[in-house]
C-alpha cells in the first residue's frame, strides 16, 4: 500500500471559442442560452496546488498573480473562489472532507473571457482527484463541473471540443479528426497573441447586451458585437490586428480579451507593434494552440 499523497498541483490552460453560436435562453438551464461552440484550449496557464491538510482543520485559499482583477480585493469572498466551489463539490461527490489548502499561481486575466475561473475549478478537481486517489474517469467528474458552471466541463480535457447545451455537453475533437485538420488548415493552431484588459466584463452582461442587439454580420462568436458595444476596444484592436497580419483576430467568449492568431513571428511582432502603437490593448500575451491540462505530482 503505497503512502497517500500529500500535495498535487495542475496546471490548466485557458479557454477561447472558435465559434460561438448562441441560441435562445433555457428556464430549465437557469435562463442560459443554447450554446453551440467549438471550443479551444490556449496555452495561458493558471497553476492550482493542492495540498492535504489535519483532518477538521477546513480548506484554506492563497492566490499569487500580479494581474488578479477584482480577485484581489479583500472583500473578494474566498468560499465564492471557483476553486473552492469546486473542492466543495467533489469533496460532497466523493464523501471526503474539504481539509485541503489550495494555492492558485493566476496568470489567465481575470474576467476576460478566457474562462480563468472555469480552468481553476477544473485544475482543482483533477488535482484532488490524484490526491484523494478517487481516480474517476473524466465522464464522471464532468458530471460534477456541470454543476458549477457552463464552461467547466471543457477545461477539464482542453485541445479542441464542440460544445453544446449550454456550453456542458462535450464532444473532443482529437488531433487527427477532419475538424482539427480543417481548423489546422485555417490557422487556427500554433502561435496566436491574446489583447488583455485591465477592464474586466461580466458574462452575464454581456450575454443580456446579446438578448438585446444579437450577434454582428458574418460573427463567428455571437457575442462579439455584444462585448464591444460594452467595451470598444477589443473592436479597436480586432481591426489592428486583422490590418497587420493576423489570421484571425476575434473576441474571446464573452471578452473583453482579444484572441489574434499569427501565422509567423513576423506577423506575431507586427500585430503586437500595431496593438502597442495604437493603444487598443493594456497588455499582451503570447501563447499557443490548443494546450491541455498538466498533473504534476509534488509529494
Ligand atoms: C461565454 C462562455 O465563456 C463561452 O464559452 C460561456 O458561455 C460562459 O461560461 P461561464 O462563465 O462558465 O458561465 P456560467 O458561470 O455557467 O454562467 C454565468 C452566466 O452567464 C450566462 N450564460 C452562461 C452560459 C450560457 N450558455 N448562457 C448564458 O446566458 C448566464 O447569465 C449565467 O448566469
Ligand atoms: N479562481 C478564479 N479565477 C478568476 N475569477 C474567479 C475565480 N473565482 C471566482 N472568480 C470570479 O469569476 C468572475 C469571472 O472570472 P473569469 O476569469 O472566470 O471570467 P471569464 O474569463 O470571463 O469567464 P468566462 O469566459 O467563463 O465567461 C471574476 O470576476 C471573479 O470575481
Amino acid at each position: 500500500m503505497t503512502a497517500p499523497l500529500s500535495a498535487v498541483s495542475v496546471d490548466c490552460p485557458a479557454k477561447t471559442n472558435l465559434t460561438l453560436h448562441v441560441g435562445a435562453p433555457h428556464t430549465e438551464w437557469g435562463g442560459r442560452h443554447e450554446l453551440d461552440t467549438i471550443y479551444c484550449a490556449v496555452g495561458v496557464y493558471d497553476t492550482v496546488t493542492a495540498t492535504r491538510k489535519m483532518p477538521g482543520t477546513g480548506f484554506s485559499l492563497n492566490l499569487e498573480g500580479t494581474h488578479l482583477g477584482d480577485l484581489a480585493s479583500s472583500g473578494s469572498d474566498m468560499r465564492r473562489n471557483h476553486a473552492v466551489l469546486a473542492l466543495f463539490a467533489l469533496a460532497e461527490a466523493s464523501g471526503n472532507e474539504p481539509d485541503v489548502a489550495l494555492s492558485i499561481d493566476k496568470r489567465i486575466p481575470v474576467g476576460a473571457g478566457l474562462a480563468g475561473g472555469s480552468a481553476d475549478a477544473a485544475a482543482t478537481l483533477l488535482a484532488l482527484n490524484k490526491l484523494w486517489n478517487l481516480d474517476w474517469p473524466l465522464a464522471r467528474l464532468r458530471k460534477v463541473a456541470a454543476t458549477l458552471g457552463a464552461d467547466m466541463p471543457f477545461c477539464l480535457s482542453g485541445g479542441y471540443a464542440h460544445g453544446t447545451g449550454f456550453g456542458e455537453r462535450i464532444e473532443a475533437l482529437p488531433p487527427n479528426c477532419d475538424t482539427v485538420r480543417d481548423l489546422t488548415d485555417r490557422g487556427f493552431a500554433g502561435c496566436l497573441l491574446v489583447g488583455a484588459y485591465r477592464a474586466e466584463l461580466r458574462t452575464p452582461e454581456v450575454y443580456a447586451a446579446f438578448d438585446q442587439i444579437g450577434a454582428g454580420e458574418g460573427d463567428e462568436n455571437h457575442l462579439q458585437q455584444a462585448a464591444i458595444s460594452l467595451h470598444p476596444r477589443s473592436g479597436q484592436a480586432i481591426e489592428a490586428a486583422l490590418e497587420s497580419g493576423a489570421s484571425h483576430a476575434f473576441v474571446s467568449g464573452s471578452g473583453p480579451s482579444v484572441i489574434a492568431f499569427v501565422p509567423d513571428d513576423k506577423a506575431a511582432s507586427s500585430v503586437g507593434l500595431a496593438w502597442q502603437e495604437s493603444r487598443t490593448v493594456d497588455r499582451i500575451i503570447a501563447a499557443q494552440a490548443p494546450a491541455v491540462p498538466i498533473v504534476h505530482i509534488i509529494a
